[in-house]
């Protein structure tokens, strides 16, 4: 049995697993109590490995780890972006630089597709990254996620007054909410268009936003990109795979 943990920035999301097999999972926040609810004293006796990869502030990461230390004394592993996995090899220079969610996405569409592919993480912030046939990751893009444009606006404004929530619907607003809201969903569909026409390689989609760019992508009828699939546990998938080595 194995505790795998994806730290992001708006919900940490782990996964109790016994080979492949998903045996209990959950997400919270750090303040939010019981992190990893439904863990029992018993299970937790029973976890020889835990390995995390995390996005989130060396502050965050020490009390990531002091919370674990409180349900068990197996040690806590930390996964970092690395120059290479296999033949997946990175496209930075300085790969500490990249987020480990990125790296261990990458690793994980890597190992099911075996070629060339897309990542798209619509999580906090949307990241999107590129492999070649041969695993050689091309670099990517990173953009504001859904909730930190409408935050930004709110924060960046002082009369783009609206209420939190979503409104359906691309036209143009004709309140503050639906310009804003639908200003979203417009860039999202932009986005996917974009994808489409840019990308002729499998894309696996994952984070919280992720149904939103799938939606969009099957939704437009002239993309390129013959496989879009819905990945939410990409990032655990390639931290099980570096975890195992
Ligand atoms: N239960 C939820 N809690 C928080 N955000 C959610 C939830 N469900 C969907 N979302 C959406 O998911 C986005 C956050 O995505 P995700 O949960 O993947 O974040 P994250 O992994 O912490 O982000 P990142 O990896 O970018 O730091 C938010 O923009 C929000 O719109
Ligand atoms: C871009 C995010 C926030 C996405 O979760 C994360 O991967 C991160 O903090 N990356 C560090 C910067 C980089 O990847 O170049
Ligand atoms: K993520």
């Amino acid at each position: 049995m194995k505790l795998l943990v994806d730290a992001g920035n708006t919900r940490i999301k782990w996964q109790l697993r016994e080979g492949s097999e998903i045996r209990l999972a959950g997400s919270a926040t750090l303040e939010s109590g019981d992190l990893f609810e439904g863990i029992t004293r018993t299970e937790w006796q029973d976890i020889p490995s835990i390995s995390v990869s995390t996005v989130r502030s060396e502050h965050a990461r020490i009390e990531l780890e002091r919370v674990i230390k409180g349900y068990t004394a197996t040690p806590v592993r930390f996964f970092w972006t690395r120059s290479s996995f296999g033949r997946l090899t990175c496209a930075y220079e300085d790969p500490s630089a990249m987020g480990a969610d990125r790296w261990h996405a990458l690793v994980g569409a890597w190992h099911e597709i075996q070629g060339a592919c897309a990542v798209v993480d619509a999580g906090s912030a949307i990241t999107i990254d590129w492999i070649d046939a041969g695993g050689q990751h091309l670099g990517g893009y990173i953009l504001p996620g859904r909730t930190m444009m409408t935050d930004s606006l709110r924060q960046g404004t002082a009369r783009v007054l609206f209420d939190a929530g979503q409104a359906e619907g691309i036209s143009p607003g004709q309140t503050t909410a639906e310009c804003v809201f639908h200003g979203v969903n417009w860039l999202t569909r932009a986005l996917a268009e974009q994808l489409g026409r840019d990308l002729a390689v499998p894309v696996l989609i994952t984070g919280g936003d992720g149904s939103l760019i799938k939606t969009a992508l099957d939704n437009y009828q002239d993309s390129r990109i013959p496989l879009v699939a819905l990945r939410p546990d990409l990032v655990l998938d390639g931290l099980a795979l570096v975890g195992a080595e």
